[in-house]
């Protein structure tokens, strides 16, 4: 658990790490399924690594929540020097899949904070649209709901039952 501030909202946030080698796979699988974000990550000093996130976003796909937010983060960035796999890389399949894309390090901190703030304000603002779609929905039947008690006391009768089949 962890508490971060988006906007002047404090925001608590669950945090799971996934063991990323097959063996692990099919408990791994499991904390998709009620994932709000998911960090898609790979390591810059390892091009497999980066190959292999083709796979990851494959079973997020299957796995995960419709609209579940994704962030791809290439990892390391401190290791500039044994780097496999350039920003340009990173940024394009990012692009490919529509998701934000942040080169971090874990070591020295690079971009830890703005990626989680990031992904948070994803999370926010994809539940704000389905919290509005809600009242929407509410308020519509809300009115229905006020227009058929008006309708029912058209007949003048205070006292009748609002609901008369017969
Ligand atoms: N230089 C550097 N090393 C890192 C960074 N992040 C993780 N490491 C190192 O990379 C190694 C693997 O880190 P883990 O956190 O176990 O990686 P993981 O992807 O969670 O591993 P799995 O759970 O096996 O998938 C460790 O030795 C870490 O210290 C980073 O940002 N920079």
């Amino acid at each position: 658990m962890k508490t971060i501030d988006v906007d002047g909202i404090k925001v608590r946030i669950q945090i799971w790490d996934t063991a990323g080698q097959e063996r692990y796979q099919t408990i791994t699988k499991q904390y998709y399924r009620r994932a709000q974000g998911i960090f898609l990550v790979y390591d810059i000093t390892s091009e497999r690594s980066y190959q292999h996130i083709m796979k990851w976003a494959s079973d997020v796909d299957e796995y995960a929540p419709d609209g579940v937010q994704k962030i791809l983060i290439g990892n390391k960035a401190d290791e500039s020097q044994k780097r496999q796999v350039g920003a340009d890389q990173g940024l394009k399949l990012a692009k490919e899949y529509g998701m934000d894309f942040f080169e971090t390090s874990a070591c020295t901190n690079i971009n830890i904070k703005e990626s989680f703030t990031r992904l948070t304000e994803l999370v926010l603002q994809a539940h704000k649209k389905e919290l509005d779609g809600l009242r929407m929905y509410t308020t519509d039947e809300l009115s229905i709901a006020e227009l058929n008690e008006d309708d029912s006391k058209q007949d003048g009768s205070e006292n009748s039952p609002k609901a008369c089949w017969c």
